[in-house]
């Protein structure tokens, strides 16, 4: 069957349309599994910032102090993966929303943890909750926020947490739902790129900020056995007669390290 990673950013999670529901129910139809991580970025900076907690982003990811974290995982576990479930059900797609907390479904281990305090990466996922899920017809929505074997948790970034799933669950498909649509070069879509392509444009400043992290993990997740990744808008559909939208990036010939 079909498995599908769908990582929806914090920067689109309040202009998703119809069609990209739309896009989810076509995938249902035809009998996928689906899973998706979600960010909420902007959503944590507007929620520190009004809480007048300081912050700052080390190498693109947050810098998570106790008082951090606290406040990252209330906003992703509570106000946007409630949301996002939310809007799943009233588009008729039933979901499901976790974080990686629940039986462990994303087992974590700090990054570094002088440098970026309680960041996380993903050292488990737990495949076969998700699997449980998927037999009973659910989409699981699942926050980034890790734990490990002492119960301490981690904020770990949506794009790593979506790429550590994908590996997992050995998915078919990884789509990166975010607010343009695909990797822009000069104004224009760029409908095709290789592990070499995507390099030089990360070196030449074509692609930069919150497009970083996103093709690092598309890159790490292209050394397995997914053959292809694909960076789409969620203001519009994904899929249609055409097949899929926006940049797909292929293994190629450049081996990423
Ligand atoms: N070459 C590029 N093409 C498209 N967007 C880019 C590019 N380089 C950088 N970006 C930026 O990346 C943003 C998407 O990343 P981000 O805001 O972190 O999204 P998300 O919340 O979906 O993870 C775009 O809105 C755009 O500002
Ligand atoms: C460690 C780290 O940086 N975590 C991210 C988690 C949310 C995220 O990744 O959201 P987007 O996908 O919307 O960027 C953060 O605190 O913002």
């Amino acid at each position: 069957m079909n498995t599908v990673v769908i990582k929806c950013g914090g920067s689109i999670l309040n202009e998703l349309s119809p069609s990209f529901f739309a896009s989810l129910r076509e995938l249902k139809e035809k009998k996928a599994n689906i899973v998706i991580v979600h960010g909420g970025g902007p959503e944590i900076g507007e929620m520190l910032q009004n809480l007048q907690v300081s912050f700052e982003f080390v190498n693109g990811l947050r810098k998570t102090t106790a008082e951090v974290l606290e406040i990252v995982e209330m906003v992703l576990c509570g106000k946007v993966n409630k949301k996002l479930v939310a809007m799943l059900q009233t588009h008729q797609l039933r979901a499901v929303g976790l974080s990686g907390v629940d039986d462990y479904l994303l087992e974590a281990k700090p990054i570094d943890l002088e440098q970026l305090g309680y960041v996380g990466e993903v050292k488990k996922v737990n495949e076969a909750l998700l699997q449980k899920l998927w037999s009973d017809g659910y989409i699981p929505v699942v926050a980034p926020i890790g734990m490990d074997e002492n119960g301490q948790k981690y904020n770990i970034n949506a794009d790593a947490a979506a790429a550590a799933v994908a590996k997992a669950v050995r998915a078919d498909q990884l789509l990166f739902v975010t607010d343009v649509p695909g990797i822009l070069r000069e104004g224009e879509v760029v409908k095709e790129a290789t592990v070499e392509t995507v390099q030089e444009m990360m070196k030449d400043g074509t692609i930069y900020g919150g497009m970083i992290p996103k093709v690092q993990a598309a890159l790490e997740s292209l050394v397995d056995s997914l053959e292809e990744v694909a960076i789409v808008s969620g203001k519009t559909t994904f899929y249609s007669i055409h097949g899929l939208h926006g940049t797909k990036i292929k293994k190629g010939v450049g081996v990423y390290k």
